[in-house]
């Protein structure tokens, strides 16, 4: 049977229900939608409220934590600074990065996982953020052991895949559309270059994927629900099993566009040493292995955040 539409999934299913769950509706749209993903609602909510603070703070505040030497890796990306690849506008959005902390003289820091930056205000920020990227971590896991027991994988294939990986927390504000946008959106079309990533604040709508039919279709998952996209390092390593879908925000119309939108996607990182290489149980005599050239995934990193102009 075929999927029409994306289907609701529980992580409080059995794990081989929400395994063939989930691998379905990302092998048919690239994206799931997952309630009881068991975060925390008071830690979610607390979240929200220290984004809209931050964001609201005068912009020559919020610019003291731009740091374009870290490639944008940490801190403040000020409005209309990213662009997505192909695009020749930058995106209607600011957004704020949140990293891994790791413990000090580990090997990784030096490289590519620099440590995060705090704002001072508002208070409580640091702990709630911390908070918020150990829970989605724990969180994105699960959803990789299920993952792995559609793919024929041992439930735990990929923890040492993502153990002290580069995965970055991003909040994202979407101010409203106060002028002629000339042309640019919200976020324009594109892919994710990690694993996998993990959504919360689709329920302001905007959201859309490009269907293999080539039509966009509305992403509208239920209030809290988690909404999780298979990125381009996930495509790569399953052969395009799971495809990396093309997404986008697109402006609103009337009403809506006097709102601010904000979401918080994680982007689910492998560490940055580990070597993509194409899966076996991915490879056919009707599916030849598009990759068959493995790559480190920090190099595949650095080049798309060329392409993105948030690295020179
Ligand atoms: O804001 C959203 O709903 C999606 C954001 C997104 O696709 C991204 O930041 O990669
Ligand atoms: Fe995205």
């Amino acid at each position: 049977m075929t999927l029409e539409t994306l289907p609701i999934l529980s992580l409080n299913d059995d794990e081989t229900r929400f395994a063939q769950g989930i691998g379905e509706s990302f092998e048919r749209f690239g994206f799931a939608m997952v309630c009881d993903h068991g975060l925390d609602s008071a830690m979610v909510a607390r979240a929200w409220a220290l984004t809209r603070t931050f964001f609201a703070l005068p912009e020559d505040t919020k610019r003291q934590y731009h740091r374009p030497d870290m490639a944008g890796a940490r801190g403040y990306t000020p409005f209309g600074r990213e662009v997505a690849k192909g695009a020749n506008r930058g995106d209607l959005k600011e957004f704020w990065h949140i990293g891994r902390d790791l413990p000090a003289g580990h090997p990784l820091l030096s490289g590519s996982m620099p440590a995060n930056i705090w704002p001072d205000h508002p208070d409580g920020f640091a702990d709630t953020f911390r908070a918020m990227f150990a829970e989605l971590d724990r969180t994105g896991r699960i959803i990789l052991s299920r993952i792995a027991i559609y793919l024929g994988l041992p439930a735990a294939w990929f923890d040492p895949v993502v153990d002290f990986g580069n995965s970055v927390l991003r909040l994202l504000h979407y101010p409203p559309l106060t002028s002629d946008p000339h042309g640019a959106v919200r976020a324009a079309a594109h892919g994710d270059i990690n694993l996998i990533t993990l959504l919360l604040g689709a329920e302001e709508s905007g959201l859309e994927l490009l269907d293999r039919n080539g039509r966009w279709l509305p992403v509208s998952p239920p209030d809290g629900a988690l909404v999780i996209n298979v990125g381009d390092m996930l495509e790569r390593l399953t052969n395009h099993v799971l495809p990396s879908t093309i997404h986008r925000v697109r402006n609103p119309a009337e009403n809506a566009a006097q709102r601010s939108r904000y979401s918080m996607p994680f982007f689910l990182h492998p560490r940055s040493d580990y070597t993509i290489a194409t899966l076996p149980q991915c490879i056919g005599p009707d599916r030849p292995n598009r990759y068959p050239h493995p790559i480190m995934a920090d190099d595949f990193l650095q080049q798309r955040l060329r392409d993105i102009g948030l690295k020179n």
